[in-house]
């Protein structure tokens, strides 16, 4: 074949895909200006040029980035929804994006949406209605941005075992806790500068809180484990009360504090199920999850047959995130022009999500001890008497006071055993204070 024979004729008559977009705001605006800027690429893509036929938004007198062209938009979402072969959601929450996407999938369109909160919540129904209506339901947006892992569970792992998904899935989340350990910075004081970039949304509660992470971790277990997780299976704790001086702590023993989304198989004497919670935990500084800095993402997937996977990349902001909305109109333009669907629900193995109970996981313990004679042996033997094996004890002058700060991390221990080993030490005459009990994940 010469390499002339390898091109694509420029005459070459293509079918026309018409596509609604709904909502032009961070992600939306940038899909709508990629689409119309490489269009010649996205028809060769995908076999078919895709026309923009209109942009619903809700309030047409806003100002506007010049990249969308003011006679798409419309106050119409209903039209765009059921006037279209591809309609891309980019409006998120519940309503009325699952309404209109509900109503998109019943008229015959393919949908793609960046939405992981209407997913975490209603995702079954979403992909019933696509199911039923032979369209196809695609959101690689919704998890981590820009980074494939979507597809990564949905196509490449289609064919091994997952055992665990852990990732950093919240930019805000990392850029904060990243200012308070690179700057010294407080809390409030990482979260303004994170406002003031656009990072966290004036309202940054889903970020902070850890509520878009657990929209996210919901998610990626209901694709890694093939059984549906909504977000209230998911154990939740934010970042709110992380301090200062826990990440100086937590570098002083060799850590990063990240937020982290945890996704477990659990196959063992003591539960079987999967596990999925979000929760801050010190990283140890060697573990790769512990360099992701400012507000990038990254995913670790095990696998029984592959072993372990990395993926890292720009989980938020308009243009990472359109990548990912894209990737998903090239392939369900594909499927228009070519046939093939996109992968259907699959919740066949249908694992029982386990409760808090059931985690077994490594914690860092730190203390306020009387500088004494037999105090460390006092607190190793509470420790020991609940049934908790220690990994490793570090201690440091505490200034001011006869007191030095002790600082425990166990081996993995399930949390009854670890409440108990708290009580007990609380009540120890020795032990002046718990001052902080943290996961620890990683190891
Ligand atoms: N921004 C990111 O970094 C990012 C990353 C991944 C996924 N997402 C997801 O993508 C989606 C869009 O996020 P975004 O950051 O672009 O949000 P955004 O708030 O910037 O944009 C949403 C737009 O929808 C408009 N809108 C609201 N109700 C509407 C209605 N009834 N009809 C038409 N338009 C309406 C709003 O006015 C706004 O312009 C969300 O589901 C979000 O979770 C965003
Ligand atoms: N608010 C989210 C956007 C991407 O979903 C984040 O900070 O990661
Ligand atoms: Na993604």
């Amino acid at each position: 074949m010469t390499e002339h024979a390898l091109q694509d004729p420029p005459t070459q008559v293509r079918p026309t895909l018409r596509v609604g977009v709904l909502g032009a705001g961070t992600v939306g605006t940038q899909v709508i200006r990629l689409l119309l800027e490489q269009a010649d690429d996205f028809a060769a893509r995908s076999g078919a040029r895709l026309e923009i036929t209109g942009v619903a938004v809700r309030d047409l007198a806003a100002p506007r980035d010049p990249a969308v062209p003011r006679e798409l938009l419309t106050d119409d979402a209903t039209a765009v929804a059921t006037g279209n072969d591809l309609v891309i959601e980019l409006i998120g929450g519940i309503e009325p994006a699952r309404s209109l996407i509900l109503a998109a999938l019943s008229a015959g369109a393919s949908v793609i949406t960046g939405n992981k909160a209407l997913i975490a919540a209603h995702g079954p129904e979403l992909y019933a209605a696509a199911a039923a209506a032979g369209s196809d339901f695609y959101y690689e947006a919704a998890v981590a941005g820009a980074i494939p892992v979507v597809y990564a569970l949905r196509e490449s792992m289609a064919g091994d075992r997952v055992t665990s998904v852990l990732g950093i899935v919240n930019g805000t989340t990392n850029y904060i806790l990243d200012e308070m350990s690179t700057k010294g910075l407080s809390f409030e004081a990482a979260l303004a500068t994170a406002q003031e970039l656009g990072y966290a949304e004036a309202d940054p509660t889903a970020d902070v809180d850890g509520l878009d992470a657990a929209a996210k971790a919901a998610i990626l277990a209901s694709l890694a484990f093939h059984t549906r997780v909504g977000i209230d299976d998911v154990q939740v704790e934010g970042i709110r009360d992380v301090t200062a001086e826990d990440i100086r702590e937590a570098r002083a023993s060799g850590c990063e504090i990240k937020l982290l989304a945890i996704a477990q198989r659990r196959e063992d004497d003591h539960a079987s199920g999967i596990s999925v919670r979000v929760h801050p935990a010190l990283v140890p500084v060697e573990h790769p999850l512990a360099s992701v800095h400012g507000a990038f993402n990254a995913v670790l997937i095990e696998a029984e047959a592959a072993g372990p996977l990395m993926f890292y990349g720009q989980g938020a902001g308009g243009a990472p995130t359109a990548s990912a909305v894209l990737s998903d109109v090239v392939a369900a333009a594909s499927h228009r022009v070519d046939g093939g669907q996109a992968p259907r629900e699959s919740f066949y193995a249908d694992l029982p999500v386990l409760g808090p109970e059931a985690a077994v996981t490594r914690y860092q313990i730190q203390l306020r001890v009387d500088d004494q004679p037999g105090s460390l042996a006092a607190v190793a033997g509470v420790v020991a008497d609940n049934g908790v094996s220690i990994d490793s004890v570090r201690q440091s002058a505490y200034v001011g006071a006869n007191d030095a700060i002790v600082t425990i991390v166990t081996h993995p221990a399930a949390v009854f055993h670890l409440e108990g080993a708290v009580a007990g030490l609380r009540a120890l005459e020795r032990v002046d204070d718990v001052v902080s009990v943290r996961r620890v994940e990683g190891l």
